[in-house]
């Protein structure tokens, strides 16, 4: 299984963020992705999970079903955290393993993975905003997924938390999935390639005849 990359450019508003950007990503790699602020990372990873179209260029994934739509094969973890605040933590974990199909760990064991165990019954509205990450991060557990797409994924989580999260992630890898993540943080996720996506802007970002 890879991911596969080419001449993808990224538009918004006017303004071209990156463009003729290519990778490969092979099965039991990380991506890390870096760059200034508005570079375009964020963007990126929404092109990636098909919430965003590209302005430009093609992006597969080799040895899935459908390697063209990859969506089913994609975890997506955005700066939010995505919970129903009124329902309780297993509550919101469960609806996601159901919704995402292909159960991994039960909803109990994921909570224990990240450090949540003894706060199932909590409404989320009440945790904290670690603890609120901590359990987006046990998404990735209930549902098997290869690819995991992470946005600052450890935003707010403690140290022991960034570690048990790095843990995860490795054993992820090692086990032959991928990640692509996006962050400001140094992050030990395994094998490693490494993408400064500010290195692919535009020399001209201005589209011309374009209206913000
Ligand atoms: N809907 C939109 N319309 C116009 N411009 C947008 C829109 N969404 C994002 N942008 C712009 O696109 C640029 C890239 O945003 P993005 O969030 O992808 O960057 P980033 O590299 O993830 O930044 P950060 O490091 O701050 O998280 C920013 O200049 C932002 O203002």
């Amino acid at each position: 299984m890879q991911l596969v990359v080419e001449n993808l450019a990224c538009r918004r508003g006017v303004r071209l963020l990156f463009q003729g950007l290519g990778f490969t990503l092979e099965a039991g790699r990380a991506l890390i992705v870096t760059g200034p602020n508005g570079t375009g990372k964020s963007s990126l990873l929404r092109i990636l999970a098909g919430l965003a179209r590209p302005e430009a260029g093609a992006m597969r994934m080799d040895g899935t079903p459908e390697p063209d739509d990859f969506t089913e094969e994609t975890h997506y973890l955005g700066h939010l955290d995505a919970h129903k605040g009124a329902l309780s933590a297993q509550e919101n974990l469960a609806f996601w393993r159901d919704m995402l199909g292909r159960p991994a760990l039960s909803v109990g064991e994921a909570m224990d993975a990240v450090g949540l165990g003894g706060l199932e019954r909590l409404p989320v509205a009440v945790l904290s905003a670690g603890q609120k990450r901590r359990l987006a991060l046990a998404r990735l557990l209930v549902a098997r997924r290869p690819l995991w797409l992470l946005d600052e994924p450890t935003t707010a989580l403690d140290v022991a938390a960034q570690a048990r999260f790095g843990e995860l992630a490795r054993a992820h890898v090692a086990a032959g999935g991928l990640i692509v993540a996006a962050t400001h943080a140094p992050l030990d996720f395994g094998p490693c390639d490494g993408l400064d996506l500010g290195a692919w802007r535009p020399a001209r970002p201005v589209v011309e005849g374009v209206d913000a």
